[in-house]
């Protein structure tokens, strides 16, 4: 069997969320760090997830990152190509989103993009081009506050047209209500008024199937998790992946939180009451990263319990942004992502088999550091969030994406290894 789809994720938190949710439905999936170095066995396989971290960068390295993994992923048999970004549309007003998919775009010689960030599992849903988060919309959601890309308009074809070069109209819930033929010839008409984008509004899985199953092979598909896992519905795959072994009984487990999304915010709260936790201590973690690192190496080791322990700089929105706009955006949310990197790969280096992390940009960058060339996909844990492992070693991830999973997400995730 062919390579159904190629999927390139924008950060690594959406490359588990997208594999998690094909390879529920029967999918045979793996999830690559970047373009991989050494040749990748695709024997059984029905999909590829290339992760990057290119959400919240420049766009001409985004549009670069993308254009390569592009090219790899339809050199090694991938003819359909996902653009995986995130259920909330977090970009900033340069991009990525728009540039990456008029990139990509051109490069599959496509002229239009369906954009389909719905994901009503997770409380997602599109109704007039319009973004609402559990009922709320994008722009009251909580994402107008997020650190890097705050959110600040539901409005998805404003939001593309800002950033991307050419119009974006809507494929409407009564289309998608109607069916097939419905959804085809508005796809028609949108190309023949010279749309570049259409924006799919879905409320319900069940849109999102009828989606899966209108939408031409020639549209080039961007989004959520959502329609992809529709996609993986509808069409048979080479067997389910969510056999991953997971039963390491030696070890130990970190948490480790960089996500100030709203429920991360929850989950932190939560643990704190569980397991032993500390605060990232911001100004440390800019200043005197080194000492403060090994400090924090120390703590970890020290802590036992049957919950693992917990490192955060998780803080609530007001306390984000006075530590914004003391040291930048970028030096304080670098600092900080280095330093849980940093931690990571020290900690998995003593005994540290089992991490437990929140956020995206957070993940991207652990995982990079942590040098894992690809994941096997495992249990889920919440919708979006399974288990990984390591191809190369025993080392297992949950990367949780900041408004994932609900409050007992982090103990969860460590009961859940043990079950059998
Ligand atoms: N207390 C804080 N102050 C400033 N920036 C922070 C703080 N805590 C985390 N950050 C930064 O905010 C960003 C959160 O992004 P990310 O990890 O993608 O989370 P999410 O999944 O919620 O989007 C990261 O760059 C992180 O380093
Ligand atoms: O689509 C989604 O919501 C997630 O897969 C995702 O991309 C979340 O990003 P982060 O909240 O930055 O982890």
């Amino acid at each position: 069997m062919t390579l159904q789809l190629g999927i390139i994720a924008d950060d690594f938190t959406g490359a588990t969320d997208i594999a998690s949710f094909m390879a529920q439905a029967g999918w045979n999936v793996i999830q690559l760090n970047g373009i991989p170095a050494e040749a990748v066995d695709m024997t059984g396989l029905d999909a590829i997830v290339i992760s990057l971290k290119s959400r919240s960068c420049p766009a001409s390295e985004a549009v670069a990152l993308s254009r390569q993994a592009a090219l790899w992923l339809n050199h090694h048999g991938c003819k359909r190509l996902y653009f995986k970004y995130c259920s909330t549309f977090d970009s900033t007003p340069e991009g990525n989103i728009g540039p990456v998919t008029d990139m990509l775009l051109q490069l599959m010689q496509s002229s239009l993009a369906v954009l389909c960030p719905a994901l009503p599992v997770n409380g997602r849903t599109v109704t007039a081009g319009h973004l609402f988060v559990n009922g709320q919309p994008l722009n009251e959601s909580g994402m107008e506050n997020h650190p890097l890309t705050p959110m600040t308009d539901a409005n998805l074809m404003r939001v593309m047209e800002k950033q991307a070069s050419g119009a974006c109209g809507l494929v409407p819930l009564s289309c998608v209500h109607a069916g097939n033929v419905a959804i085809q010839a508005k796809i028609t008409e949108l190309q023949a008024e010279g749309k570049r984008y259409a924006v799919l509004d879905a409320m319900t899985e069940e849109d999102l199937l009828t989606l899966a199953a209108a939408l031409p092979e020639g549209v080039l598909l961007t989004g959520g998790s959502g329609l992809a896992g529709a996609l993986a519905t509808l069409q048979p795959g080479n067997g389910l992946n969510d056999a991953t072994e997971l039963f390491a009984t030696a070890g130990k487990a970190i948490v480790l939180a960089g996500s100030c999304s709203s429920m991360t915010n929850q989950q932190v709260q939560h643990y704190r009451q569980l397991a032993p936790s500390r605060a990232v201590d911001v100004p440390r973690a800019v200043e005197d990263s080194s000492a403060y690192l090994e400090e924090l190496v120390d703590w970890c080791q020290s802590q036992s319990g049957a919950l693992a322990p917990m490192i955060y700089a998780t803080r609530p929105a007001e306390e984000v942004k006075a530590l914004q706009a003391r040291f930048g955006v970028k030096v304080a949310g670098s600092a900080i992502e280095n330093l849980l990197a940093s931690l990571a790969v020290k900690l998995s280096q003593s005994g540290v088999n089992k991490i437990i992390v929140a956020g995206g940009e957070t993940s991207s960058l652990l995982v990079q550091r942590l040098g894992v060339s690809g994941f096997t996909i495992g249990k889920s844990i919440a919708p979006g969030v399974p288990w990984v492992k390591d191809v190369n070693r025993p080392l297992w991830l949950a990367l949780k994406s900041g408004n994932f999973g609900d409050e007992r997400f982090f103990a969860t995730a460590q009961e859940i290894f043990h079950e059998r």
